[in-house]
């Protein structure tokens, strides 16, 4: 039947996030391709975006949001991707791990425990729901460090610990790379490094670590989400491959809204 028409309730706008994430240029590729002419991306930031969705969620009003997988609000709500039969998000995404050239030959230690580096969405999930139940950030995920020494163990086997020596990880604030860089800082910091964690936009994230202004970051969404910055630096920067299998991206509606495809936006 009919689906219905969600445009004038949602004055056609689709919920966004920061204008630099792959997710966002995906989503203006979607209304392109799916022929969407009324429609716009609202761009904000990724906390902006899970709070109109809460306050919508609550109301049971529709919304819909630039989603991705690992993240809290599945587990906080009842939500579902919107089918995408031209394929513009991709299929399942891994997560990799950047390092700076030089960083294997400078910081041996870290650059060991960064490639080692892979755990699963439970894993993340946990820290993004701690942090989600209002913990700290590094809190949650010293938490997490201290309750899977035999994962972490897996990654520091071998690798001696250090003393004044510095490393700086870039990251950008999703939900799931605060939780996954938090959590390989508290693990770079327990073997002596003095870790530093600067948040940036996307873009910045990947050219800061293909010039070596920053160390390393555990960030880069692929093949398809981060394809277009992986283009401009990916000679200049060390693949050091997947920290975790499975992440996906899409349009996200909650169960309740009575539509299954990105093509009923039409
Ligand atoms: C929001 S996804 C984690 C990554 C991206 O869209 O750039």
């Amino acid at each position: 039947e009919e689906s219905t028409n969600y445009g004038e309730e949602l004055d056609y706008t689709i919920t966004g996030i920061e204008p630099g994430a792959g997710i966002m240029s995906a989503a203006e590729e979607a209304v392109e391709a799916y022929e969407l002419e009324d429609w716009d991306i609202s761009a904000s930031s990724s906390a902006a975006m899970t709070q109109a969705l809460g306050t919508a969620y609550e109301n049971e009003e529709p919304v819909i949001v630039t989603g991705w997988t690992p993240h809290w609000k599945f587990a906080a709500y009842d939500l579902k991707y919107l089918e995408d039969p031209e394929g513009i998000f991709g299929e399942a995404e891994d997560i990799h791990t950047f390092a700076r050239e030089g960083l294997e030959e400078e910081k041996p230690e870290a650059y060991t425990v960064l490639e080692n580096f892979h755990w699963t969405e439970e894993d993340m999930g946990e820290i993004m729901m701690a942090i989600n139940e209002g913990q700290n950030e590094a809190e949650a995920a010293a938490e997490w460090v201290e309750n899977n020494q035999d994962k972490v163990s897996e990654w520091t086997e071998g690798v001696s610990s250090v003393e004044d020596e510095e490393i700086e990880l870039i990251f950008v604030a999703w939900d799931s790379e605060i939780a996954s860089t938090n959590m390989i800082g508290k693990v770079l910091e327990d073997i002596g490094y003095d870790v530093t964690m600067t948040p940036t936009e996307a873009p910045y994230m990947f050219q800061a670590v293909a010039t070596g202004e920053a160390d390393a970051m555990v960030a880069a969404w692929l093949p398809l989400t981060h394809a277009h910055l992986l283009d401009d630096y990916e000679d200049d920067m060390v693949d050091l491959g997947v920290n975790l299998e499975g992440a996906r991206t899409g349009l996200v509606v909650p169960e309740y809204m009575d539509i299954d495809s990105i093509e009923d936006l039409k």
